[in-house]
């Protein structure tokens, strides 16, 4: 059965409008920005609420009562207090507010409208696939006689297309691609929590290269990324490489992250930046393990203010404290 659905502005999008090619970029942009916002206002109301153990609110009447009045649509009344949620919200307004959330961001149109405008965002006109820069350094890394031109097997995190470079170069064989939601029933992918995928046991299990383009921003808690990338280890062998792709504004215009700590940060965890790329709205590393085992300072376990201005944004990579 053929399923529409109209998206959150109103527009049909999504797996099954196979003659819909192509929308907006803003349409596109719009659904990105809204999904993020989406989850971190989740994110926001598990920390005012004290857990981030959703389903412990899931039987609350107030998450019933915000979830139905999603299910009629946007409310507008709702919208606003959303946008300016804080420590003055009582705790039943909250748990209404995350039912109303949830209500959206679980909705399975609502995820295959937002992977739809990612992968729209990787089309070829608008800049091409990230993992383009990715296969352009490992062939001048391999013509450079700093990698072997032995085929590499590659974990693609947060994977939208098997049509991707990484896919299609023949430099990584094989490509293991796993995305958190796999809403577009797009083969070749397989539907994982990269922080649920269990740890290889032996070499055979574990990855030359991760690819790890535009995951690091979606993920919203600054402790969660940490966690993110020291799990990197338990599945890189030989040359250990990692490719990361951020929004530029993660990096240029963050009070609490730039390219140098981040550098730094990196080589905490044992890897050496060997690449960098900034594009007009994009970052790109790739670094490679430098047989160091990971040192761990105070330095990435609390906020450390590097910049300031008005119109900054707070995102950051903080390690667990050991
Ligand atoms: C903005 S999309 C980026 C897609 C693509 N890699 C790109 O560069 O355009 C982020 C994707 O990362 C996925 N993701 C986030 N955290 C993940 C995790 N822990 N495990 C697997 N996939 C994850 C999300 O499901 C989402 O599809």
């Amino acid at each position: 059965m053929i399923r529409k659905s109209r998206s959150i502005t109103g527009k049909l999008v999504g797996p099954n409008t196979a003659n819909l090619k192509r929308i907006k970029p803003e349409l596109a942009r719009k659904i990105i920005r809204r999904y993020h916002f989406m989850n971190q206002r989740k994110q926001k109301i598990c920390s005012l609420l004290g857990s981030k153990d959703v389903e412990m609110y899931r039987k609350h009447l107030s998450f019933e009562e915000g979830w139905n009045a999603r299910l009629n649509g946007v409310d507008s009344v709702v919208e606003s207090v959303l946008r300016n949620i804080g420590t003055s919200n009582e705790r039943d307004a909250l748990i209404k507010l995350l039912g109303y959330i949830m209500k959206e961001v679980e909705d399975e149109m609502g995820l295959a409208n937002y992977q739809f405008a990612s992968r729209m965002g990787q089309d070829a006109n608008r800049g091409g696939d990230s993992s383009k820069i990715l296969v352009q350094w490992i062939r001048e890394l391999i013509d450079e006689g700093k990698l072997e031109r032995n085929r590499m097997k590659a974990l693609e995190i947060g994977s939208l297309s098997k049509m991707n470079k990484i896919s299609t170069s023949g430099i990584f064989e094989p490509v293991v691609r796993i995305d958190l939601n796999n809403s577009n029933d797009n083969e070749g992918i397989i539907r994982q929590d990269f922080m649920k995928r269990p740890i290889p046991t032996g070499e055979n299990g574990k990855f030359d290269l991760i690819s790890c383009s535009l995951v690091l921003n979606f993920v919203a808690q600054a402790i969660d990324r940490g966690r993110m990338l020291r799990r990197f280890k338990d599945f890189l062998k030989g040359s250990k490489l990692i490719f990361i792709v951020l929004p530029l504004p993660c990096m240029d215009n963050s009070r609490y992250m730039d390219t140098n700590h981040f550098k730094e940060l990196m080589e905490a965890l044992g890897y050496d930046k060997i690449r960098y790329y900034k594009a007009k709205k994009l970052c790109y590393f790739l670094f490679k393990g430098n047989g160091e085992r990971e040192r761990q300072g105070k330095k990435f376990t609390k906020k450390l203010k590097l910049h300031d201005g008005p119109n900054m944004n707070n995102f950051t990579v903080l390690f667990p404290d050991m």
